[in-house]
C-alpha cells in the first residue's frame, strides 16, 4: 500500500511525541516473580471524528499496537464530550488522529476539548478523505481476524462514523508506522459505551487511581496497591477496569466469586500463582506473529526463532495452568479453563514439539538464549544447519578452552562474560588483580567500576567466527520457523483468546491475594452504601501509623452527607475513602472493611484541589469553579459525588453563596454526595433538607493545653461545634503569643459583626423561614410517607401541622429580632477593641 502524501503530519500539529511505535521489534517483554509494572505505556493510536448533526454523535477508532486489539466505538456524548474524553483517557494513547477540517483554520470545539484534558496527547491532523466509512468496512472484511465469537461487521453496519475512524487509522497505522497486517488477523471489537462506571481524568487523578499526584513514579495509588497481577496482561487490565470499573452487576458477582474460590483453595491459589509467574506478555508475542514484516534479514530470522521459543513456553505455561485450575467450580474460573483446554491449543503445541527439540525451553539471560535459538530446530531438517551448528559448538569450546590456558599462563583467575552486542570478553575483579598490570595480549581494557573489562585480537577473531556460524543457523533455520510460524498464525484467535483469560484469571488473583494479606470482606450490592469500619486502602497500606476506620452511609432519604470538622481532622481522606471503596467493590473485588453495601455507581465525580498547580493555565478558582460545573451538568440519579472544600478559591461570602447553591441542586438528585466543607453554616441551612445528613469529624482538647490537639480521625453525627482550630492550629505550627492574640480578637470581632449583620438583615430573616419552610417540608413527606390514615383525616392532621409551624415561626422570628438588639450592643461595645 503506497504512502498517501496528506497522511504525514500536517504542518501545523501540536505535536509532542515524535518517535513512531511501530512495534515489529518489539520483544515479548518478560515477567518476573512478583508484581507486574507499567500497564500504561501509551501503546494506543486513535482516530475520532464527530458527526455534522445537531446531536454530538461521536465515531472513535482504536489500535493496541501492543495487542493488535482494534476497538471501534460510536456514542453520542454530552456537549463537553465527557464520555469521548473518559474514553481518550482510559485508553491514554500516543497519537489521537482527528481529520484536518478539525484543526485548521481553527480548532474544532471536540479538538480543544482533547488538548484541554489530554495535554499530553499528540493531535494529528489528516485529510478528511482518509476518514471514509466504505473504506472502513473493506479493510475490516479483509483484516478481521475468523474468531468463534463472530464478527464485527453486523454491528457495526449502520455505523458510519466509527467505520469512518477505522479507515483513518488502519492506513495511518500501515503508512506511517511501517506496520502491514497480514489478512485475518486483527481482532476487531465494537464497544458499546454503556457497562462500565465513568470516571473523569480529573477524578481520576484527584483519587490518584494509577499516578501519584506528589511523585507520579511512586506506586502509592490505587493500581499499585491492588497490583499483585504476575503478567503484563494482567496489569494491563487491572489498570484498564480501574479507571473504567464495570458497573453490570453479573460481572462483578462473578469475579467475586471467583476471588472467594481462589481465597478458600489454597492449593488452588498457589498453583495459579506459580503457573502465572512464568508468562511472557502474550498479546505482543502475538502481535509480533501476525504483524507482515517489510524487511526479511539476519534479525528478523532470529527474532522468528524467539518467538517460536517463546510459543513453546507459553503453551507448556498454560499447561501447567490447567492442571492448576482442575476442579474449580466457579463459572468464570470455569470458563477460563475451558478456554486453556481448547484442541487447537494441543495441535500448536504438537506441532511446534514437531520441529523443536525438547529440551528448548525461553531463558531470561541473553547467552543462554542464544544458545537455545542455535539449537532450537531439530536435528536432520538440514544438515548444513547440522553442520553450521557443529562450527559453533567448537568454536564455542576453543573460548572456554583459550581462557584457561590463559589463566594458568598469567596466574590470573579470568572470568569469560557475554554481552549480546559484541558477544564474549573477558573481565577480572580488582582484588583479583592485586593492582598488577594486565600483559599486553589484553587489548581494549576498560576498567569498570568493581572490574576490568578486556578482550583479545584471537577471542575477538573466535567471536566472529561464531556469528557468521549463528548466521548461517539463523539463515537456514527461518525457512523452518516460517513454515511452523505461518501454521500458528492461523489459530491467532484461539492465542488471543488464551491470552485474554490468563489476564483476567491474573487479576481475579490480584484481588485474591489482597485478601490474604490484608482484611477484606466482600461487598454486597443494594440500593444504599453502608461500609462498616471502612480503610482508605491507598494510606492504609503506604501510612506507617495505623490507619483509623470509618463507617460510611448513604441511601435514597439521606443521599447527602455535609462533613464538617477542623483541619487535618479526616475529611478529605473520608471522602477519597467513600469514592475508592465504591471502586473496589465494582471491580469484583473484596473490600477493606468489616461490612460493605455498595449501590452500583455510573459516574464517579469529585471536586478535591489536589491537582491545582497542574493546571497553570487556569487559576485555582476558575478550575474549582469548571469542575463543579461539569458536575452539575453531568450527575445522574446513580452518581457518586464527592467534594472538597468549595468556594476556598473566593471571598467568603461568595465561596459560602457558591457551596450552598451546588448543595442545593445536588441535593435534589438522586445521586449519593459527600461534602466535606469549613462552612459551618452551610451544614446549618443544608440540615433543613429531609435528605442531607450531617456528619462531624471531632478532635481532643487538652483541657490544659489549649493548643494540644489530638485527632481521633472518627466521624460522628451531627456538625462540628468548635471553630477555633484554626488558631490552635497556628499555635501548633509555631505563631507567637502576641499574633495569636491578636487573631484571636480580631476572629471574635467579626464573628460578631457578621452574626449581628445576618440576625438583623432581610436575608437572615428569609434564611430563618426558609429552614422553617424546609422543616414544614419534611414533616409533611414523613407523616404521608408513616400515616395509614385515610386522606381527608390525613388532611386534617396536616392542616394542623401547618399551623403548629406557623406558630412555631412566628416565635422564631421573634427570637431573633431579641437576639439583633443584643448583638448590636455587644458589637458595639467590642468595636474600640479591633
Ligand atoms: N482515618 C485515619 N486514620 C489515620 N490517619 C488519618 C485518617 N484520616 C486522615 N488521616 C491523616 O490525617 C491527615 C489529615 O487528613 P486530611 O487531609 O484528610 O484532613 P482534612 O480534615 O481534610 O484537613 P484540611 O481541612 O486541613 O484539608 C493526613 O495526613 C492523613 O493521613
Amino acid at each position: 500500500m503506497g504512502r498517501p502524501a496528506t497522511l504525514s503530519r500536517s504542518a501545523g500539529a501540536t505535536s509532542t511525541n515524535t518517535t513512531s511505535k511501530g512495534t515489529h521489534s518489539r520483544r515479548p517483554g518478560t515477567t518476573t516473580s512478583g508484581r507486574t509494572s507499567g500497564a500504561s505505556e501509551g501503546s494506543f493510536i486513535v482516530a475520532i471524528i464527530e458527526g455534522r448533526g445537531i446531536a454530538t454523535e461521536i465515531g472513535m477508532a482504536a489500535m493496541d499496537l501492543r495487542s493488535n486489539e482494534f476497538l471501534l466505538l460510536q456514542f453520542s456524548d454530552s456537549p463537553t464530550y465527557t464520555k469521548a474524553i473518559h474514553k481518550l483517557f482510559v485508553l491514554n494513547p500516543s497519537e489521537v488522529l482527528v481529520s484536518l477540517t478539525m484543526m485548521d483554520p481553527v480548532k474544532s470545539k471536540l479538538t480543544a476539548v482533547i488538548s484541554e484534558n489530554l495535554p499530553d496527547v499528540d493531535l494529528v491532523p489528516i485529510s478528511r478523505k482518509y476518514f471514509n466509512d466504505n473504506l472502513g468496512m473493506e479493510y475490516i472484511k479483509q483484516y478481521e481476524l475468523d474468531s468463534a465469537g463472530g464478527s464485527v461487521v453486523g454491528s457495526v453496519s449502520e455505523k458510519v462514523y466509527c467505520l469512518a475512524a477505522t479507515a483513518a487509522l488502519l492506513k495511518y497505522i500501515q503508512s506511517q508506522q511501517n506496520i502491514m497486517f497480514a489478512n485475518r488477523s486483527v481482532r476487531f471489537k465494537y464497544e458499546v459505551m454503556e457497562g462500565s462506571m465513568m470516571i473523569d481524568p480529573s477524578t481520576a487523578r484527584n483519587l490518584e487511581l494509577v499516578i501519584n499526584l506528589s511523585n507520579p513514579r511512586s506506586s502509592h495509588t490505587l493500581f499499585g496497591v491492588l497490583n499483585h497481577t504476575c503478567t503484563p496482561m494482567g496489569a494491563r487490565l487491572l489498570r484498564t477496569n480501574i479507571l473504567q470499573p464495570p458497573c453490570d452487576l453479573p460481572t462483578i458477582m462473578t469475579r467475586l466469586d471467583a476471588v472467594r474460590e481462589l481465597t478458600e483453595k489454597e492449593e488452588l491459589f498457589f498453583g495459579v500463582k506459580e503457573a502465572l509467574k512464568n508468562f511472557l506478555d502474550c498479546d505482543a508475542l502475538i502481535t509480533l506473529l501476525v504483524h507482515n514484516q517489510k524487511n526479511v534479514n539476519v534479525r528478523h530470522a532470529e527474532q522468528a526463532i524467539n518467538n517460536v521459543i517463546s510459543f513453546k513456553h507459553t503453551l507448556t505455561m498454560i499447561e501447567t495452568l490447567r492442571h492448576a485450575l482442575t476442579g474449580v467450580e466457579n463459572v468464570l474460573l470455569l470458563a477460563i479453563h475451558k478456554t486453556l483446554c481448547q484442541p487447537r491449543l494441543d495441535l500448536i503445541k504438537e506441532r511446534i514439539y514437531e520441529v523443536i527439540n525438547d529440551d528448548v525451553t525461553f531463558q531470561k539471560n541473553a547467552l543462554g538464549l542464544r544458545n537455545q535459538r542455535c539449537y532450537a530446530i531439530k536435528a536432520g531438517f538440514n544438515g548444513l544447519l547440522d553442520v553450521a551448528r557443529q562450527t559453533y559448538k567448537e568454536t564455542t569450546n576453543d573460548v572456554y578452552d583459550m581462557v584457561t590456558s590463559y589463566s594458568n599462563q598469567f596466574d590470573l583467575p579470568i572470568k569469560v562474560s557475554f554481552n549480546p552486542a559484541y558477544g564474549f570478553y573477558l573481565t577480572i575483579t580488582r582484588e583479583q588483580l592485586q593492582g598488577r598490570e594486565l600483559p599486553l595480549e589484553f587489548i581494549n581494557v576498560e576498567p569498570k567500576k568493581k572490574f576490568t573489562q578486556f578482550t583479545t585480537l584471537k577471542l575477538l577473531s573466535y567471536n566472529d567466527r561464531i556469528q557468521e556460524s549463528l548466521t548461517e543457523v539463523y539463515i537456514m533455520s527461518d525457512k523452518i520457523v516460517e513454515e511452523l510460524l505461518d501454521e500458528i498464525r492461523k489459530h491467532a484467535a484461539v492465542l488471543y483468546k488464551a491470552s485474554e483469560c490468563i489476564a483476567l484469571l491474573d487479576l481475579s488473583m490480584s484481588f485474591a491475594h489482597m485478601c490474604t494479606i490484608s482484611d477484606c470482606v466482600r461487598p454486597e450490592f443494594t440500593e444504599t452504601l453502608a461500609i462498616k469500619r471502612g480503610r482508605h486502602p491507598i494510606k492504609e497500606a503506604t501510612t506507617s501509623n495505623m490507619f483509623v476506620p470509618n463507617d460510611i452511609y448513604a441511601s435514597d432519604g439521606a443521599n447527602m452527607q455535609i462533613i464538617t470538622g477542623p483541619n487535618m481532622s479526616g475529611k478529605s481522606t473520608y471522602l477519597r475513602q467513600v469514592a475508592l471503596l465504591t471502586i473496589v467493590a465494582q471491580l469484583g473485588s473484596y473490600v477493606p472493611a468489616a461490612y460493605a453495601s455498595v449501590r452500583l455507581t455510573d459516574k464517579l465525580f469529585s471536586r478535591i484541589g489536589m491537582d491545582d498547580s497542574l493546571q497553570a493555565n487556569s487559576s485555582t478558582f476558575m478550575l474549582e469553579m469548571k469542575e463543579t460545573a461539569f458536575i452539575l451538568q453531568n450527575v445522574s440519579s446513580k452518581s457518586l459525588v464527592v467534594i472538597d472544600e468549595l468556594g476556598r478559591g473566593t471571598s467568603t461570602n461568595d465561596g459560602l453563596g457558591i457551596t450552598f447553591a451546588v448543595c442545593e441542586q445536588l441535593a435534589k438528585t438522586k445521586a449519593f454526595t459527600f461534602v466535606a466543607t469549613h462552612f459551618q453554616e452551610l451544614a446549618s441551612a443544608m440540615e433543613a433538607y429531609p435528605n442531607v445528613a450531617n456528619l462531624h469529624f471531632s478532635v481532643d482538647v487538652n483541657p490544659e493545653d489549649q493548643a494540644a490537639v489530638q485527632c481521633s480521625y472518627t466521624v460522628h453525627d451531627g456538625i462540628s461545634g468548635d471553630t477555633a482550630y484554626g488558631l490552635r492550629l497556628a499555635k501548633l505550627a509555631g505563631f507567637s503569643d502576641a499574633v495569636l492574640e491578636r487573631a484571636r480578637d480580631v476572629s471574635h470581632h467579626l464573628r460578631t459583626k457578621i452574626a449581628a449583620a445576618r440576625a438583623n438583615s432581610k436575608a437572615g430573616r428569609d434564611e430563618a423561614q426558609h429552614v422553617l419552610a424546609l422543616q414544614l417540608a419534611r414533616a409533611l413527606v414523613q407523616a404521608r410517607r408513616a400515616s395509614k390514615l385515610p386522606e381527608p383525616q390525613l388532611r386534617k392532621y396536616l392542616a394542623s401541622l401547618q399551623a403548629e409551624y406557623k406558630t412555631k415561626m412566628a416565635a422564631t422570628m421573634a427570637t431573633k429580632t431579641a437576639t439583633t438588639t443584643a448583638t448590636r450592643s455587644s458589637a458595639t461595645e467590642n468595636e474600640s477593641g479591633v
